[in-house]
């Protein structure tokens, strides 16, 4: 659909457009328990409420989960409980030891016929419907790969990290903040790129925008919500049900 200069060649309404969930990762950062994914938000397995997340835009109509590697039959049981709409299928495989990993056996798991990927983790199970299609319209709209992405709060600093645990670090710079965007999930595809990307780029990245950088195709950027934000630490918990808890206030139960 794209050539090797990320310019799209298709008609954007045949394409169809799969999710690639990562959800196979521990939590470590969240403390002990369950797999992150597998831990309830107000009774329902993050993990569900991401699905459901990705299954409400009409547009996608596949769900590739990534499972904790020994979790594939958990994960099967808990979507069974929580019925999609008709027009989503769902695919279970089990994930690797690191994201990257882990949407790479998504990826291979994707059958033909699907264009469009988006990449979502299963720890951004709030991502409202709309930041979704808005990512979907801009590949569809030509751009090889899009984030969704917020402006920074905070100032930021690059640091020289301490060469001992608990020693002070020094700052080396500060960023120009208003240049500075924090990058969310889901991340959106055109599927040839993104297949390229995981073929021929390694070592450490944090996201898979960042490998199609290295390839040195353009990353567009469309506006995040704030309600995308990752469950990484404990406090996250607290204000993803906070969260479930002023929308049902706002659906009036
Ligand atoms: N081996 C891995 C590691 C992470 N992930 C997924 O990648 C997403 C983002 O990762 P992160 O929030 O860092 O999750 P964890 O790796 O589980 O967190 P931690 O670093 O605290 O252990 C999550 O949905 C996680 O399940 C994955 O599928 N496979
Ligand atoms: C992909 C991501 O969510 C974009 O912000 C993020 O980079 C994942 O990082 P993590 O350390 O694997 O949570």
């Amino acid at each position: 659909m794209f050539d090797e200069d990320g310019r799209s060649n298709a008609p954007a309404a045949e394409v169809r457009t799969a999710a690639v969930i990562p959800a196979a990762g521990r939590g470590v950062r969240l403390g002990p328990g369950a797999p992150k994914a597998l831990r309830a938000l107000n009774g329902t397995p993050m993990l569900v409420h991401a699905v459901h997340a990705m299954a409400a835009s009409r547009a996608v109509s596949l769900v590739v989960v990534v499972a904790p590697p020994d979790g594939s039959a958990e994960v099967k049981s808990m979507l069974d409980a929580h019925a999609l709409p008709e027009r989503t299928d769902v695919l279970v495989v089990p994930g690797g030891q690191s994201r990257q990993e882990s949407v790479r056996l998504g990826l291979d798991a994707l059958p033909p016929g699907y264009d469009i990927v988006l990449v979502h983790d299963a720890a951004r199970p709030l991502v409202p419907v709309d930041t979704v299609d808005s990512v979907i319209e801009a590949v569809r709209g030509g751009a090889p790969a899009v984030v969704p992405a917020v402006p920074l709060a905070d100032t930021v600093k690059e640091v020289e990290p301490a060469e001992v645990a608990g020693a002070a670090e020094t700052v080396l710079a500060t960023p120009v903040r208003a240049r500075l965007r924090a990058v969310q999930t889901p991340q959106g595809f055109d599927r040839g790129t993104l297949v390229r990307a995981h073929e021929s780029v390694t070592g450490e990245v944090t996201d898979d925008a960042g490998m199609v950088e290295r390839l040195g195709l353009p990353v567009v950027v469309v506006p995040g919500h704030e309600e995308a934000f990752k469950v990484t630490r404990p406090l996250d918990l607290v204000l993803a049900e906070a969260v479930l808890a002023r929308r049902r206030l706002n659906d009036g139960f």
